[in-house]
Parts: C-alpha cells; structure tokens; sequence
C-alpha cells in the first residue's frame, strides 16, 4: 500500500545557505530507515512516499527517532477534482474532536481550476453543510485541513511532534563514557540530538565487573543506536589493571578521582584515533562526591579536547524522565555493578588538589596503563 508522509524540519529551516547540508543528511538518515522510499523536497518539508505494509503507528514511531524532524503529518490523497477533494476531507473530519476549523489551500500545480483562496472557500463551505455543528475560525481554529494540489490532490490534516533536533551527524564527532547508570545514556542522546555522532566508550573491569554489566551497556547503546543513522560504534575498555594499579598504588580518598582522570586520559586518545573533537559524560554538579566542580576541573586538566556535560545543571526527576522516553531506563536500573561502584572509598575526596594527586600518580605507569587499555579495547558495531 501506498503511504505518504509530511515531513517538516523546524530548527533546519533557518540554516539559510547551509540547509542544503542538513536537508540532504536528513534525507539519507530517512532513507536508511525506510529502504526504497522517495523523497520529495517541497519548500522546507520532505514529501515522503514508501510502498508497505508497515502500519502508519509504526513508520510515525520510526520517525520519531529521526533527529531533524519536527512534525509529521499523514497524508491522504485523491483525484484531482474539487468533489473528490471536498469527499475526502469530510470522510477525515466525521470523526474528530473540533469545534472550530479551516482550510489552507496551497497550488503548486497551476493548472487545477480553482485558486487557492476558492478551495478555501469552497472546501470550508462543504464542510460547514456536511458535518454539523462545526465553525470556521481563520485566526485560531482547533484543526486546520492542509490541501496541496500537485500531480494530485493531497489532504493532511493532523501533525505529530517529531524528535526535533538536527540529523545525525551533521555537527561533528564526540566520544562518550557511557557507564551503564542513568544518566550518561541521557547525555549520549542530548548530544546526538544536537547532531553529534556519539562514540560510545565503556570502561570494563572483568572480573570485578561481570558479563552481565557489559551487556548492559551494549543494550543501552542498542537503544540509543535507533537514533543514529547507521548504527554505533562501541569501545569497550580494558580497564582492570588500571583499577588494580590504583588500589595498591593510591590512598583510597582518590581512587575516584584517578580513575577519572584514567578514563579521561583513554577516551582522549580514543578520540583523536577516530578524529572526535570531544568528550561527552552524564556528570550533575553534587549528585555523588566526586561530581563537584573541583573533581571536575581537576578530571578535565588531563583531557586533551573539550568534555562536554549536558546534564551537569539538570534534576534528577528530569533526566529520569528523558531516560525513559528514550528507553533506556529500565536498562539503566538493572542492578549490575560498574567499575565505579566496586571498590567505592567510604569517604572519597570532594575537593580534590591537582597539586596532590599529580604527586599521587607519580606512583603510577600512566602511560603504560593508558596503551594497555586501548590496545586490549574491543570494538562493537551495535544497531
Ligand atoms: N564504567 C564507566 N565507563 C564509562 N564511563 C563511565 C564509567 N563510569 C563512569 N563513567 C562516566 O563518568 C560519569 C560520572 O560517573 P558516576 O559513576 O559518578 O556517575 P553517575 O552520576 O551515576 O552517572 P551515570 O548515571 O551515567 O553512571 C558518568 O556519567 C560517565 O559519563
């Protein structure tokens, strides 16, 4: 069956001489969704056509994970003949919920009989005489009939808030640590939405964490892979002899602190080698002792690029709420330790000094540790 979409794009509207780029990456995202559908660019919306048998809920849902889209709408079409269109239209209305309508007319196909303003009038007039109790109202109507004369006549009338956003991909590369906890899944998807290809980084401590946390994060990354285009790419560190080295080598009041600036130091490296200009983590300003903007400042000193946090100022109800939107909360919760969690010092230091734990890691082989990690790393396609 034949099925027809609207596709409007918001935000991309306005990127004036370089909308070609983000209208030709959304089209491609699109079309690595929905195999053979054709895509019409109208003036800033796509007309979507696909031949199945998929059910409209489902392709809305699948649009609905297609940053860059900011509503869809349904399309119906018929012949071109005001009856069919006048038809049409009744059969869509019977049976909505509306006092107060009308009609926007729009002819790219000049050659249909009727000016825009004349279907308006008289598509708004068989309206009023069809289904009772209805009234127009131009400024501030409940629904609005959309109309575009084309090689067709299409009617939509409808829309569906879309994901918002800019397509995936079109603003660079980040790496991102994704712990397997709430919020570092939620960052991963902010940045994505803003256009970002994400590479996810896990750091793995087999066997003080077990298998089952791995999988965690491959099915977090899974999830949030139906947001990207093309899939994702996962590294998974080695990260068990840099926790080993840490709590023989180190007072435990910064075994946090170390490890943090261990993984800061990884994904920086791992960053340059797929040509990513940040790094991205789920850190919130106080929601545990080592996310306090001293921890923070002296993590970032061994990064070599930008760390970007865009949960730092957020609520915790807020984020929880965007993760299970996403679907990845109830991943999220699954009760298996991160490498964070085992080992925790009972009274990690808040206000860490650069001064003192560049005295610390002295007692540390930095670099050997950081090569081992990335050499033992496993990478994973995940979609
Ligand atoms: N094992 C890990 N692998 C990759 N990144 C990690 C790991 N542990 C922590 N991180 C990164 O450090 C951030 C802070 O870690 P912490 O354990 O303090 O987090 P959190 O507030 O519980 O966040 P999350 O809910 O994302 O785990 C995480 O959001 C994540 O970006």
């Amino acid at each position: 069956m034949r099925k027809l979409f609207l596709l409007s794009y918001g935000e991309m509207s306005l990127k004036g001489s370089n909308k070609k780029f983000f209208e030709d990456m959304l089209i491609r995202n699109i079309k690595n969704r929905f195999k053979n559908c054709l895509i019409e660019k109208l003036s800033g919306k796509l007309l979507f056509t696909l031949e199945s048998s998929q059910s409209d809920r489902d392709i809305i849902d699948e649009f609905k994970k297609i940053f860059g889209i900011s509503r869809i709408a349904k399309v119906y079409e018929t012949d071109l003949l005001l009856e069919s269109i006048e038809e049409l239209a009744v059969e869509l209305l019977k049976d909505s919920d509306f006092n107060s309508f009308k009609v926007e007319a729009k002819r790219p196909n000049k050659a249909f009989a009727y000016l825009s303003p004349e279907i308006n009038k008289l598509l708004g007039q068989y309206i009023l005489e069809n289904i009772e109790g209805k009234k127009v109202d131009v400024h501030n109507p409940d629904l609005t009939v959309y109309v575009e004369i084309r090689d067709k006549a299409f009617i939509y009338i409808d829309a569906e808030r879309g994901a918002g956003g800019l397509p995936y991909g079109t603003s660079g590369k980040a790496v991102s640590l994704l712990s397997g906890g709430i919020d570092s899944p939620v960052s991963s998807w902010m940045m994505m939405k803003r256009g970002i290809e994400i590479i996810p980084v896990h750091f793995y401590s087999f066997p003080f964490t077990s298998e089952r946390s791995k999988q965690k994060v491959i099915d977090i990354t899974k999830e949030l892979s139906r947001y990207s285009s093309d899939g994702i790419k996962l590294y998974i560190a080695f990260f068990t002899n840099i926790q080993k080295s840490i709590y023989e080598n180190c007072p435990e009041n910064y075994i946090v602190t170390i490890m943090r600036r261990m993984m800061m130091r990884i994904a920086s490296r791992i960053a340059e080698k797929e040509n990513a200009i940040g790094i991205i983590t789920g850190e919130n300003v106080g929601q545990v002792a080592s996310q306090t903007l001293e921890s923070m400042y002296v993590t970032n000193s061994v990064a070599s690029m930008p760390v970007y946090r865009p949960v730092i100022g957020m609520d915790k109800q807020d984020i929880i709420k965007i993760s299970h939107d996403i679907g990845t909360y109830d991943i999220s919760i699954r009760p298996y330790e991160d490498c964070c969690t085992v080992f925790v010092p009972k009274h990690p230091v808040i206000k860490p000094s650069l001064e003192r734990v560049n005295e610390i890691e002295k007692d540390l082989d930095i670099d050997g540790l950081v090569e081992e990690s990335i050499e033992r790393a496993e990478t994973l396609y995940v979609r």
